[in-house]
């Protein structure tokens, strides 16, 4: 069994994160393998430390925070091919864990590592930008952007809920050009997910039929939408039932996807955003990445 390094992100969560580490101590301590916890001190710093941790030779990196740390974490180890992701949740959406089924509780996920089983995930890529869970474009991403602002002042799950409803009186549609694979679209749309994990912004089940494993994307298109009928969706959103509105709701599954805008878009990719000027590329790398999981 190899060394495991846990890689702690203080700030995640609203500082849930930071709590869990007497807590690894004390399994870690019990469990007799060889472990290092680091603490990171600024953003990003978690991708240099966890490419150090692999070339050290640590068989298991683990991310202890949300969505952005166990991108950087993934990031880490993908620049040197070498280990096993490891993920402990301790974010405010932990929306990739939800799908791979990596328990909430943080002993739960800490014996989980330590069972030792694995599976390939796909890696996908937005514009060069590696994402494990989604990418998107549209409404959410303009209520991630909205609810870090909302983050720093309220914690937890209702932050989104109240970026959410803020932003949803503001957006206004997208026209786009979408190439799926062979097919073309030309649509204005409310959103579009690129999946492969099903849930993101803290539980909506946005791509219910997404395989985090099969090589190919779901991707999610919300055609144009009242705005007073998507506030009756919502709860169809969280438990994944949208995908049953047939007139405003497709569904497709693809290997590379274009975006075409005219105008600046803002893309989520697992939850950070990044600006987009005209398109937007999404692919799925050639080698996966070793998550450690049930
Ligand atoms: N020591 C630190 N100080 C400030 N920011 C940090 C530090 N370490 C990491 N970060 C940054 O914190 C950001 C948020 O991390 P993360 O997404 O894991 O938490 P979260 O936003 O609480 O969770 P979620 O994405 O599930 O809502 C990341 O962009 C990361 O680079």
């Amino acid at each position: 069994m190899g060394d495991i390094l846990f890689i702690v992100n203080p700030i995640a969560g609203g500082g849930k994160s930071k709590g869990f580490v007497s807590l690894i101590k004390e399994i870690m301590d019990e469990s007799k393998r060889k472990y290092e916890i680091i603490v990171t001190e600024k953003p990003k710093e978690a991708i240099r430390l966890a490419s150090h941790g692999s070339m050290k030779g640590y068989e298991t990196i683990v991310a202890v925070g949300g969505d952005g740390t166990i991108n950087e974490v993934a990031l880490g180890i993908l620049s040197t091919g070498a280990g096993t992701l490891g993920i402990i949740p301790g974010g405010t959406g932990n929306d990739l864990a939800r799908t791979l089924n990596i328990p909430n509780d943080p002993k739960k996920a800490i014996e989980t590592i330590l069972k030792g089983h694995k599976k390939k995930i796909d890696v996908g890529f937005a514009n060069d930008n590696m994402f494990l869970n989604i990418a998107s474009i549209g409404l959410d991403s303009e209520i991630v952007k909205n609810t870090e602002k909302i983050k720093t002042k309220i914690k937890g799950r209702f932050a989104y809920f109240i970026g959410a409803l803020n932003t949803l009186f503001k957006y206004r549609n997208k026209e786009v050009n979408i190439q799926l694979d062979n097919i073309i679209i030309d649509e204005e749309i409310m959103l579009l997910a690129v999946s492969n994990g099903k849930y993101y912004g803290g539980g909506f089940k946005i791509c219910p039929m997404a395989v985090i494993e099969d090589g190919y994307f779901h991707i999610c298109i919300v055609k144009k939408v009242p705005k007073i009928k998507l506030l009756l969706f919502f709860p169809l959103f969280f438990r994944g039932t949208h995908t049953k509105i047939k007139k405003n709701v497709e569904i497709y599954k693809a290997k590379e996807i274009k975006v075409k805008t005219s105008e600046k878009t803002d893309l989520n990719i697992d939850g950070e955003i990044f600006e987009v000027y005209g398109e937007a590329v999404f692919s799925i790398g050639d080698k996966g990445i070793d998550v450690a999981c049930e």
